[in-house]
């Protein structure tokens, strides 16, 4: 959604100083929301407020007049800001945030009417969201950007709360791959009609001229310092014009901070298995069809303990790999952690303490980190020490790990911060106190002092007290004058008579006075606080160069504790739920025994009901290499169709599987249409979402492929559906020669598998007992030979009468249907070519009409023609 707040105010008239400002920000800010700062408040004004006073149900106020009218205004406080940022950008909006740029004082000492300096410092949009509390920690957020050109497309990514980026380059065709695999926030398009219609991303039209070659290159250069793209192993063309227009972007954006991203990962995609968009959405890999976590492969196998392990085990899930060696690699390093389950244990209680690093790091490489990141950092640190210490013990390592000894720079690095910090870490950029005593000699000087005066005042106080012989004298900190002497109304009188006491404010109750001695002592602890926080400053500037200087091996380190994290948690996960390792080479293989689905098997647990496990055997050049699933409504054809595509998702990310025994040729490419819906909003009805699906299957799966289709051509007329699902197979059978699995309820489709060497038939079984039908999930060979579909309506329980009426009809419908089904007699296995060729009659109809001239013709000659044209169609 792309949502702009109007914004009327067209000021020639006289403004305020303020409003001025404020009109000539707003113009620069264009369409964003534009967050104005005011002291401890971010203001909006005219529309502006009166959208996000809508969109926030915050009070809509007003705030002195233009051109004799109220102006809107509403208002949200700077400590509470993320969670309206949060609402507003989820929402659709983008918002720019102004900063007051310059200290009040200053501003003041230009005239008393003179307007602080203020400034755009960010534009916020759902793709450069970096904020803890606006991210999910175990979810990536992603910004991308999109060039298409010459039936060819380009797509670089980044996560900003990372610093990843990467570029994909492929077939504009198969650019539903590139997309489905990043799940992305928001889309950068040079025009909005080129954005691919299944995106979900929020859209936005980014500057056309940022897609050029030369600004990219240009863009490119500056922020990663080499002189020419290919130095990256970017192509020149469409990577580097995707990548530039993606830095540029950031540039608008984050204004000043300059985000520094690490080194593209160029063509990541072609090592990863080819599953598009609406596969990802039938298998419910990351989520569900209504959009929750829960019920999703990624949510019932999830067993990592940290956020960065969390975002690497979805990036696995949604982009298996290929390459049979890099897979092997990865079961090795489960299975080590999965025979060794103290060692499991021991890495896993580590980890746990394990902060988000990538993410410190993003933060900090923006500017935007506070004293807790510096923290973060040297937690991870710790952790990581601790588990490189735990596994070096544990003896040789697959290669899966990496290695795990931290780079010398990194202990130098942890053991400074460890020195540096204090146990107090303000999660506030600005805040002071996170230096611990006797990190630095001027510093602690600074804060003595400073404590050193607060102590002289409590002394002072005493001291008063007596002098005066006043008991209710206490030495008050006054935000205006400072320090100062405080007594009861009633006492004024009698301290203003003792020398060397001024009154200087009078409260409703008390009154305040200054004396030397505390405009002295007010000085001092003025200038011994500005120093602790100037030296303060200075060292977190320090702290987070020295972090940012390191940035690289950091995130290495980033990447290895999250990659232990996964191992571990796949290993947790085969041992808790009985997987296999699964045995992945270059073969079209596909041979398993006993498989189930983790998320219905997990569903039925709770049921305390059992999952039946399937097998499944399939390879190409083999005796099947299609399967034809046939049985009844609710017995578990989609079950079983899916559960094959989730083994195999899950072994080629580098995961056990859950069977007895599994072998699996790599699957390249994974095709899924299991119970298409409407898509309305884009106007296509059921039944045509179904047939671009089918469409974009038969042209692109290949030998490697696995096709798991479920019910095609269910949604038109029977005869239509059937010739439809009917010639689909024999294309996947002959043509793609792919892997795959069919259910359908058209059983007259089982008769193919009498003709078609490759392609044979299963059912599900089911029992018949008292006239009920028993689902017993079990897949056997052979078809089905009814569809127990008027059994299942009772067991959904359709009225009595309904089910009755529908029994009778079935009967008589069986009756009259020929002997084989509705196929029975038709030339369906002659070859294609062999169905004769007719002249349809409305070229007959034609060839009438052309010899007909109307000009020429009588009313009653035209409808004796009229009705010979009738004849003709009798
Ligand atoms: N292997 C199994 N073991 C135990 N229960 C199962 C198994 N497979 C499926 N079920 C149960 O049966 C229910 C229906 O399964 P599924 O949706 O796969 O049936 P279906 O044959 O595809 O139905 P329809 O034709 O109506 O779409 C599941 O929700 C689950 O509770």
């Amino acid at each position: 959604m792309n949502v702009t707040a109007e914004h009327p105010p067209k000021i020639a008239a006289k403004l305020t100083p303020m409003m001025a400002q404020y009109t000539r920000i707003k113009a620069d800010a264009g369409d964003a929301l534009l967050f104005y700062r005011m002291g401890d408040f971010y203001e909006l004004f005219f529309s502006d407020a009166e959208v996000a006073a809508a969109a926030l149900g915050i009070t809509l106020t007003k705030r002195g007049q233009h051109q004799g009218e109220d102006i809107p205004m509403c208002g949200v406080p700077v400590h509470a800001r993320e969670q309206y940022l949060a609402k507003l950008v989820r929402s659709g909006f983008t918002v720019a945030i102004c900063e007051q740029t310059e200290d009040p004082a200053e501003a003041k000492k230009r005239g008393a009417k003179s307007v602080v300096e203020r400034q755009i410092v960010r534009l916020v949009t759902p793709g450069t969201l970096t904020e803890e509390a606006l991210l999910e920690p175990s979810a990536p957020n992603h910004l991308a950007a999109l060039i298409i050109e010459g039936g060819r497309a380009a797509l670089a990514a980044t996560d900003l709360s990372t610093g990843e980026v990467s570029v994909d380059e492929g077939d504009a065709e198969t650019l539903g791959h590139l997309t489905a695999r990043l799940s992305i926030s928001e889309l950068l398009v040079a025009d909005e009609a080129s954005a691919p219609p299944y995106v979900s991303a929020k859209i936005t039209e980014a500057d056309p001229r940022t897609f050029t070659q030369a600004a990219a290159a240009e863009r490119i250069a500056e922020a990663y310092g080499v002189s020419e793209p290919e130095g990256l192993g970017l192509s020149k063309g469409l990577q580097t014009r995707a990548l530039g227009a993606l830095i540029a972007y950031l540039e608008l954006t984050q204004i000043e901070a300059r985000p520094s991203l690490r080194v593209p990962q160029v063509g990541a995609s072609s090592a990863a298995m080819a599953i598009d968009e609406a596969t990802r959405k039938s298998l419910e890999l990351t989520e569900t069809q209504g959009g929750a976590r829960k019920g999703s492969l990624l949510h019932a196998v999830d067993r990592t303990v940290s956020a960065g392990g969390g975002r690497l085990l979805r990036a696995w899930l949604t982009a298996p790999l290929l390459d049979p060696e890099a897979i092997r690699m990865r079961h090795d390093g489960v299975q080590f952690l999965h025979t060794d389950p103290l060692l499991r244990e021991a890495l896993r209680r580590e980890m746990k303490s394990a902060p988000d690093l990538a993410r410190a790091l993003g933060r900090i490489g923006l500017g935007r980190g506070a004293p807790s990141d510096l923290g973060l950092v040297a937690g991870s640190l710790a952790a990581a020490q601790l588990l490189a210490g735990t596994l070096a013990a544990a003896g040789p390592l697959p290669h899966a790990f990496g290695t795990a000894a931290l780079p010398v720079e990194l202990a130098a690095l942890s053991a400074l911060l460890t020195r540096a910090l204090s146990e107090s870490l303000s999660a506030r950029r600005g805040d002071g106190g996170f230096i611990a005593l006797g990190f630095d000699e001027s510093l602690d000087r600074a804060r003595e002092l400073a404590s050193g005066a607060k102590q002289t005042i409590a002394a002072l106080e005493m001291r008063y007290r007596e002098e005066t012989g006043i008991k209710g004298l206490r030495l008050k900190l006054d935000k205006a004058i400072g320090y100062c002497a405080e007594v009861g109304k009633a006492q004024a009188e009698k301290l203003a008579g003792h020398d060397g006491f001024t009154q200087r404010r009078t409260l409703t109750s008390a009154a305040r006075f200054a004396t030397v001695e505390l405009d002295e002592l007010n000085r001092e602890i003025i200038a011994a606080e500005a120093a602790v926080e100037a030296r303060e400053g200075e060292l977190f500037e320090e702290l987070t160069a020295s972090v940012l200087a390191e940035r690289e091996p950091l995130l290495d380190c980033a990447d290895w504790l999250a990659k232990t994290d996964v191992l571990a948690a796949l290993a947790e996960l085969a041992e808790a739920e009985n997987f296999v390792r699964p045995e992945i080479d270059d073969s079209t293989a596909f041979d398993i025994s006993g498989a189930r689905h983790s998320v219905v098997e997990a569903a039925l647990k709770r049921d305390r009901q059992p999952f039946v496990p399937n097998g499944c055997q399939l390879s190409e050049g083999g005796e099947t290499q299609l399967q034809l699933v046939t049985g009844p409504n609710m017995a578990g054809k989609s079950t079983y169709l899916r559960q094959n595509a989730l083994v195999a998702i899950l072994a080629q990310a580098g995961s056990f599987v859950p069977a007895e025994r599994a072998h699996i040729g790599v699957v390249d490419r994974l095709f899924s249409r299991v119970g298409a819906s409407d898509d309305l909003a884009r106007g296509r009805s059921t039944f045509m979402v179904e047939m671009v699906e089918t469409a974009a299957i038969l042209h692109q799966a290949t030998e490697r492929s696995l096709v798991i289709l479920d019910e095609v051509g269910r949604g038109t007329a029977t005869y239509d559906g059937l010739s439809i699902a009917w010639a689909a197979l024999e294309h996947l059978h002959t043509e793609c020669r792919c892997r795959g699995l069919f259910a359908t309820h058209y059983h007259e489709l089982t008769r193919l598998a009498e003709e078609l060497p490759r392609l044979s038939s299963v059912s599900m079984a089911v029992r018949e007992w008292r006239g009920k039908v028993v689902f017993l999930h079990e897949v056997r060979p052979g078809g089905a030979d009814r569809s127990y579909g008027v059994a299942v309506a009772r067991l959904a329980g359709l009225p009595e009468g309904v089910v009755a009426r529908a029994q009778q009809v079935l009967s008589l419908l069986e009756a009259q249907a020929p002997v084989g089904g509705l196929v029975a007699d038709l030339p369906l296995f002659a070859a294609p070519q062999a169905v004769p060729e007719q002249k349809p009659e409305a070229d007959q109809l034609r060839e009438a009409l052309t010899a007909l001239d109307p000009d020429d013709m009588s009313p009653r000659e035209a409808h004796e023609a009229l009705c010979k044209l009738k004849d003709l169609l009798a």
